[in-house]
């Protein structure tokens, strides 16, 4: 995630020199709305900038054409069509440089598009931010904590700094922000002194001071250990059953496929495909694991049906083969009865269900964690 001039704090940061959340709460907002729980399908196509492509689905976030290009030429976003649905989790997925932090930026009001639009929760975004952002917590890099306070005085501190919240609960506040990440016993701790971890979870509990209907969180997981990842992952479904939609980045694909309603896979700086997790899966070819005899493995080219064919071969227990078979159009049950008709002895045949990784390979042709 680069840092830069242009994606600092929006207004009224202070400064600090570790990568910390960015809280866009701005005075002056209105009271929480509960949004609602429905989970619509978006369609995984490209919709087009006119507002209207999702008739009947109720979007937290929507961005059309959202574009970013640097002063170094550097085209970071190219022509983004965001569509978030309320109440949904959606992960935000790309490797690494694939644009995912200038996105998130950009609907924030952090960084200035070089074209298209951005709205969260109806609002048009820059001109509702007074209106909207004190609905969103958000969990972005930059520079927001200070050093030398415990984390528990820097939430005090943006606490403070929030207009639209009665003073008198901030401790109550913070505590439960605190209680909610897991870092009570290091709340009298400086900040400076914080592991990696400790400092992302002292950013979630900045976004979630108080109560939100739009949670973005980039890369909430960085820096922790797999208990850390399971706890952020048990969070993000907490928000959700909470009624808040979330929009949570990542480049690590495994670590937010679990808990995602839907996705959206970035690649160069482009949106390659958005929509209903399941439905983004269940579109794509599936595999299968037959397990056969040395003389049965001769066979199955010509015993399988049209479609499907052999993606590899390896050694088995026992002396058995293992094929990975991939289906193409043909169904799942149709190779048993095809595999038996050309006299391939059965020893194991599995289906094995496309994993978004699988997807993302099938879209771009390279692994996940691709740098550009
Ligand atoms: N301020 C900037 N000036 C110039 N180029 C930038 C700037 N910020 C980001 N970039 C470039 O834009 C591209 C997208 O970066 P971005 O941080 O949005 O990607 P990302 O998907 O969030 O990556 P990561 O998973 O590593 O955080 C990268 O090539 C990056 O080097």
């Amino acid at each position: 995630m680069a840092a830069a001039p242009e994606a600092q704090r929006a207004s009224g940061a202070p400064a600090a020199s570790e990568a910390a959340p960015t809280d866009v709460t701005s005075p002056g907002g209105t009271s929480p709305a509960v949004a609602h729980r429905a989970r619509p399908a978006v369609p995984a196509t490209h919709p087009a900038p006119d507002g209207e492509q999702h008739p009947g689905v109720d979007l937290a976030v929507r961005t059309a054409g959202l574009t970013k290009r640097f002063r170094t030429g550097q085209l970071a976003v190219d022509g983004v069509d965001l569509a978030v649905p309320r109440g949904a989790v959606y992960g935000f997925l790309g490797p690494n440089g694939s644009g995912k932090t200038t996105t998130i930026r950009m609907l924030l009001g952090l960084v200035t598009p070089t074209a298209g639009r951005a709205w969260l929760l109806g609002e048009a975004m820059p001109e509702g931010s007074a209106r909207v952002l004190p609905r969103v917590g958000a969990l972005v890099e930059g520079p927001a904590f200070q050093p030398y306070l415990t984390g528990a005085a820097n939430l005090e501190r943006l606490d403070a700094a929030d207009a639209t919240v009665d003073a008198r609960g901030s401790r109550a506040r913070v505590g439960t922000a605190l209680e909610r990440v897991g870092l009570m016993a290091a709340a009298g701790k400086r900040y400076r002194q914080y592991s990696l971890g400790m400092k992302q979870r002292l950013g979630l509990a900045a976004a979630l001071l108080r109560p939100r209907d739009l949670v973005v969180l980039d890369e909430p997981t960085n820096g922790l250990d797999p208990q850390g990842t399971r706890e952020v992952r048990a969070l993000v479904r907490e928000l959700a059953d909470d009624g808040a939609t979330v929009l949570v980045s990542s480049h690590l694909l495994a670590e937010i496929d679990q808990v995602c309603s839907h996705v959206g896979v970035m690649s160069r700086g482009r949106l390659l495909v958005q929509g209903e997790r399941e439905a983004l899966v269940a579109s794509r070819a599936g595999t299968a694991t037959l397990t056969t005899t040395p003389a049965g493995e001769a066979l199955v080219a010509t015993a399988l049906p049209g479609a499907a064919s052999v993606a590899g071969v390896e050694p088995g227990a026992d002396g058995a083969v293992v094929l990975t078979l991939a289906l193409g159009e043909a169904p799942f049950e149709a190779l048993a009865p095809a595999l038996v008709a050309g006299g391939v002895p059965v020893l194991g045949l599995a289906q094995v269900r496309p994993s978004l990784e699988d997807v993302f390979v099938e879209l771009t042709g390279e692994g996940f964690d691709v740098a550009r």
